[in-house]
């Protein structure tokens, strides 16, 4: 089923007064269950076109549809908060929070949980995610880069969410942990039922996923 439906969506920066085209009229949709990936070249709009469907950017023109609904009339923040989840190369953690609060904090700005069970869900989704109660008690700051990256993931899913979006999320570790992360995104996907859309330059990881897009010349083009 359809969870996500970008429909002609263009953007451009401003460069003087000359429209600089990132994305131009690109219509794309997305499925629950499935693992995707987004190449192209340095400079194509990657992060751009992420940007816009996470809502932290507004497209110039086109729409975004959350399970056919315009995120606009979700409300970009309600989308945010709500529906997906986000993961960073840099992992964007609070450094001097424990991994189980730094999984807390998106949970208590969302009507997703219930108060008193927010704590053992944390725990919970850290286990799943292969972080230890010893180590969901550390400061972030005292964890590997590997097991950051796990803690970013536990966070985006902390909401319960059903679509997660990463940009370039295994740019940091080397490989062996690269495909532990990958292993968790295929699981989630095919085991859990969630769209997961990933921004990456490595073939490896876009081999691995069910599609395949190529960002080029401001469209999005399905790589059979
Ligand atoms: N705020 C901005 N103002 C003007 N130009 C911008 C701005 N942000 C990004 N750009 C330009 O838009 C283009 C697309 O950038 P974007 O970061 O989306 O590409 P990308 O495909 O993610 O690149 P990379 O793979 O290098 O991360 C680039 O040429 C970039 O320099």
């Amino acid at each position: 089923m359809t969870i996500l439906k970008a429909n002609k969506l263009s953007y451009y920066y401003q460069d003087g007064d000359q429209r600089r085209f990132i994305l131009k009229d690109t219509t794309v949709t997305f499925e629950e269950g499935k693992f995707y990936t987004i190449l192209g070249q340095s400079g194509s709009g990657k992060t751009t076109f992420l940007s816009l469907i996470s809502a932290l950017d507004t497209p110039k023109s086109g729409e975004i549809f959350f399970k056919g609904k315009n995120i606009q009339e979700i409300g970009y923040e309600n989308y945010r908060r709500n529906d997906i989840g986000i993961i960073f190369q840099n992992y964007n953690l609070v450094p001097y929070l424990t991994a189980c609060e730094n999984v807390l904090v998106p949970m208590s700005i969302t009507d997703n949980q219930l108060p008193k069970e927010q704590q053992e869900v944390a725990y919970n989704l850290l286990d799943y995610i292969g972080i230890s109660k010893e180590k969901a008690d550390r400061r972030v700051n005292q964890l590997s880069g590997g097991e950051q990256q796990r803690v970013a993931i536990a966070r985006a899913l902390a909401t319960n969410v059903d679509i997660i979006l990463a940009d370039e999320p295994t740019g940091n570790l080397d490989e062996d942990k690269e495909q532990e992360i990958v292993d968790i995104f295929k699981e989630l996907a095919h085991k859990h039922g969630k769209c997961v859309i990933v921004v990456t330059h490595s073939n490896e990881i876009a081999h691995q996923s069910d599609q395949m897009f190529y960002l080029k010349k401001g469209l999005l083009q399905a790589h059979e």
